[in-house]
């Protein structure tokens, strides 16, 4: 099989005594989009960092598009587009003079999809840096990561700084590029922007990767908050034990919590041995599934850690 564009195993980073990434083990795959999510300080620009060769590993390997990123870092750097957290801009340059002299160092005639980009993002190439806006700034890293149709995309952040229309024009670039079969690495903490655009994420929490997760099989998880009240009393013991039911909360009148689609049925038929007065039964978002999964260590036995 081939190597997927890009690949980690046991990679690890520490900053002293503290341990940034510790034994990561990723995949990136052609075509896909990747969400690689988790709260701030959990190491995801230290992956970035180590990915593009600008951070030594501690131990372990990591490889992008068949090179050693540590050891073959300018053809790393060659192959990939890198949007970093903040983009390094000059001040006194133009977007076009950004466009030339980044698309010089990559060898020249490889930037002729730049106007187009800078188009569609609605960014004006003729200003300075220094008088773009924070939105405007980013839009010009974007245009710098992808203006050379690389293979590969590692992103930091992308969407900060964008306004809900442009990080819509911004998902659809990063599905073209996907649809002619390259890859996205995307990091970010905001799980709500990242699932209407990844295939796949992975969760960081102080170092570890916890989890591996297709957006879509997330989604066939997700739960269902019901909230039901009741004319007369009900016991606790009366719900207890349905697979899959969580955060379980049981009044004398009035029950709450949170069921998969699969747990539904059996609830529903405890709850209608009692006269119902009021019944409430919403999706809870991708967000709310994500944190019952994940977010208790108990969670870690529903970890897995590689989704195919
Ligand atoms: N150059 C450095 N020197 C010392 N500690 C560092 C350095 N870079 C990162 N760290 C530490 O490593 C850990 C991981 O940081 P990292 O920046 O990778 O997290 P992150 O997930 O990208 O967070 P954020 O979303 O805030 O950018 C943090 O505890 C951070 O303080």
């Amino acid at each position: 099989m081939m190597e997927p564009p890009v690949s980690t195993r046991g990679l690890s980073k520490t900053f002293g005594d503290t341990v940034a990434l510790s034994e990561l083990d990723l995949d990136v795959r052609s075509g896909e989009i990747f969400g690689y999510l988790g709260p701030n300080g959990a190491g995801k620009t230290t992956t970035l960092r180590l990915l593009l060769g600008m951070l030594k590993p501690l131990a372990g390997k990591a490889r992008i598009l068949g090179h050693d990123c540590w050891r073959e870092q300018v053809a790393v750097h060659r192959l990939v587009g890198y949007l970093p957290g903040d983009p390094a801009l000059y001040g006194h340059l133009t977007g076009a003079q950004h466009v030339e002299y980044f698309g010089a160092l990559r060898g020249g005639e490889r930037h002729g999809h730049a106007a187009e980009l800078a188009q569609r993002l609605g960014l004006d190439l003729r200003r300075a840096a220094r008088t773009l806006s924070r939105g405007n700034r980013q839009k010009l890293g974007i245009v710098l990561a992808l203006m050379s149709r690389p293979e590969l995309l590692v992103l930091d952040e992308p969407s900060s700084g964008l306004d809900p229309i442009m990080q819509r024009e911004l998902h659809g670039l990063l599905r073209e590029h996907t649809a002619r079969g390259g890859a996205v690495l995307l990091s970010s903490h905001v799980l709500a922007e990242v699932q209407r655009v990844a295939d796949r994420i992975g969760i960081l929490r102080a170092g570890r990767l916890i989890a591996v997760e297709r957006i879509d099989e997330l989604r066939s998880k997700s739960l269902h908050r019901v909230s039901a009240w009741f004319s007369d009393e009900v016991a606790a013991a009366e719900f207890a034990g349905i697979p899959g039911v969580r955060q379980l909360e049981v009044g004398d009148r009035w029950l709450t919590c949170g069921v998969p689609r699969s747990a539904l049925d059996d609830l529903l038929k405890r709850i209608s041995r009692h006269p119902v007065m009021d019944l409430e039964c919403v999706e809870a978002g991708l967000e709310e599934t994500f944190l019952a999964y994940y977010a208790e260590p108990s969670g870690a036995q529903q970890v897995r850690t590689d989704a195919t």
